[in-house]
This record gives structure tokens, C-alpha cells and sequence, in this order.
């Protein structure tokens, strides 16, 4: 274990199974990003549920303008690096860009990212057939996947930008849809980004398994954050879901435990967070 870590009070594991019973107890869950052992001790010691290493990482760490040029290897050097400074806190990692581009890379990312690194669940976006192929053939191996669907950040040519999805009637539907199918391709949790939080709050209500939301509305059983973003230091642009929770507090520990608090109470994200 990370020795920073050393002295964090005791509390229980995070779990897939504890975080289906947060969904359904009504307690929301908290999820962040981590891209790094000393980022991951501040995560734990906040009593965040889940961290994430995002491939975001291309953009906040690498400072690509996409997610696009990350690789497998530097997804397991970052995964193992996050492992190192947690104990208790769920890790999930990202799948990169067409490192699931079939049923056997998938399982390639898994032996590594889970075996070696130590992710206890792979992230991957979304729902096309080969990736329902991908999330049945890991689910079946026992290795749990989040899906990611909405404003998935890897089809950022496909969408013509950062754009919210789910908008128009048949562009719902077709999300919606999604959300079923990986549901029933074994998926035990799903992050969705970038869409109406009317269409958030219906696929939260639909699904069995826990909806994580980024820009998807209030009603998701959970949120979650680029950490950049929530402590305020993100060069340029943030998008406009995320909250600079460092503004007016005194440290990053402060900031984390705030966006905890906040996600809990239902106090973030408010209104000018979502989209309409
Ligand atoms: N710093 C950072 N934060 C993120 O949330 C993030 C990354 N990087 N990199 C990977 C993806 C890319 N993401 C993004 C990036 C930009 C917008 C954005 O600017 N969206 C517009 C909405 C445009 C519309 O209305 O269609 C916004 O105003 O927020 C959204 C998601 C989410 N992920
Ligand atoms: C924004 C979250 C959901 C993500 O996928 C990432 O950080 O890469
Ligand atoms: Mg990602």
C-alpha cells in the first residue's frame, strides 16, 4: 500500500455489489478521476466511491485536443499508479480507443488492466455490436464492466465535437436503447455523458444497474468529475457540467470532500450543470 496512506481510517471496500445496493437505498454514488498514486490518496481519503482513470488523461495529462492517442500501455502504467494510493475505493479504468475493437483485444485490456495493473472494472463506450460482444465476453470471465454511453469522448469525429447527445426524439430513443442492450450484455454499471436530464432521469429509473452521470442531470444514482476540472485547473474551457469546487476553499482535500458532500446531499449538480 502507498504509505501516505498508511494512517486513513478504516471503512469498508467499495464493491460492484455494494454499489448495487447504493442504487438501491437511494445513496447517491461519487466517482472521480485519477490519473496518479498522490491524486488517488486524496480520492481515498475524501471517502470518494469510485475512481476512474479516465482516458481523459490524453487531454488533462498528455494534452492532446482528443482521447484518441492514448494507448493500452499508458493506461496500465497510469492504472497501476492509481492502484498504488488506494485500499478501499472502487478503480475502475477506461478501455482506450479500439483497444475493444473485438472480443479478444477486449480481453487482452482486461488481462492487463485488471490482472496487471489492477482495475477491478473496465470502462468502455458504446453499444455497437462488437461492444456488446466485448462486455459479454468479459462479463462472462468475471471481469465487471461500466459501460459509457451519451457524449462518448472516442466518437468525437463521428459527433462533430464535444456535442450533447439525446437531444432530438429519435437521438433519445436510440441512447435509451443502448442503455438496455448493455444493461442486458452484462454491463453492472453505466456512465452516461452529455445528455438531457430528462433523458438521464428516465434511463436512471429503467436500468437495474447504477447510471453514473456527467452533464446528464441530478437524477443519475451517482456523478462523476474530471479532477482537473473540480479543482479549477484545466487550461481553456471547462465543460459546462463541471463545478470548480477549490473556488473559496483552502485545499484540494477540502475541494474533494465538498464535491463529496455535494454529490451526496443532491446539492450538485444544480440546474446550470445540465442540459435541457
Ligand atoms: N477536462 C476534461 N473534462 C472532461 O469532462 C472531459 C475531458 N477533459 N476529456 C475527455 C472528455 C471530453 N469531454 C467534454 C469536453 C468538452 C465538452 C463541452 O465543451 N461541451 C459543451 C456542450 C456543447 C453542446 O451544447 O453540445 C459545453 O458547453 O459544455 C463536453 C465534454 C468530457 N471529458
Ligand atoms: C469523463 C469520464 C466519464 C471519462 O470517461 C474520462 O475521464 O475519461
Ligand atoms: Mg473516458
Amino acid at each position: 500500500m502507498y504509505v501516505e496512506n498508511a494512517s486513513a481510517p478504516a471503512r469498508k471496500p467499495v464493491t460492484v455489489p455494494s454499489l448495487h445496493a447504493m442504487k438501491a437505498e437511494g445513496r447517491k454514488i461519487v466517482m472521480l478521476t485519477a490519473y496518479d498514486a498522490s491524486f488517488a490518496t486524496q480520492v481515498e481519503q475524501a471517502g470518494v466511491d469510485i475512481a476512474l482513470v479516465g482516458d481523459s488523461l490524453g487531454m488533462v495529462v498528455q494534452g492532446h485536443r482528443s482521447t484518441l492517442p492514448v494507448t493500452l500501455d499508458q493506461m496500465v502504467y497510469h492504472t497501476a499508479a492509481v492502484a498504488r494510493g488506494l485500499s478501499t475505493t472502487l478503480l475502475v479504468t477506461d478501455v482506450p480507443f479500439l483497444a475493444d475493437r473485438d472480443a479478444a483485444y477486449a480481453l487482452e485490456a482486461g488481462a492487463r488492466l485488471v490482472g496487471e495493473a489492477g482495475a477491478a472494472m473496465l470502462k468502455i463506450e458504446g453499444a455497437s455490436p462488437h461492444i456488446l460482444e466485448a462486455i459479454h465476453a468479459l462479463t462472462e470471465r468475471v471481469i465487471p464492466v461500466c459501460a459509457h454511453l451519451g457524449l462518448t469522448p472516442q466518437s468525437v469525429h463521428k459527433f462533430g465535437g464535444f456535442k450533447i447527445q439525446g437531444r432530438e426524439h429519435d437521438a433519445a430513443e436510440r441512447v435509451y436503447n443502448e442503455a438496455l442492450a448493455v444493461q442486458d450484455a452484462g454491463a453492472d454499471l453505466l456512465v452516461l455523458e452529455g445528455v438531457p436530464a430528462a433523458l438521464g432521469e428516465r434511463i436512471t429509473k429503467a436500468l437495474k444497474i447504477p447510471v453514473i452521470g456527467i452533464g446528464a442531470g441530478p437524477q443519475c444514482d451517482g456523478q462523476v468529475l474530471v479532477i482537473y476540472d473540480m479543482l479549477g485547473i484545466t487550461p481553456g474551457k471547462r465543460p459546462k457540467f463541471s463545478k470548480d469546487f477549490l473556488a473559496g476553499r483552502q485545499s484540494v482535500s477540502e475541494a474533494i470532500a465538498a464535491y463529496a458532500a455535494d454529490v451526496r446531499s443532491g446539492a450538485f449538480p444544480a440546474a446550470e450543470h445540465s442540459f435541457n
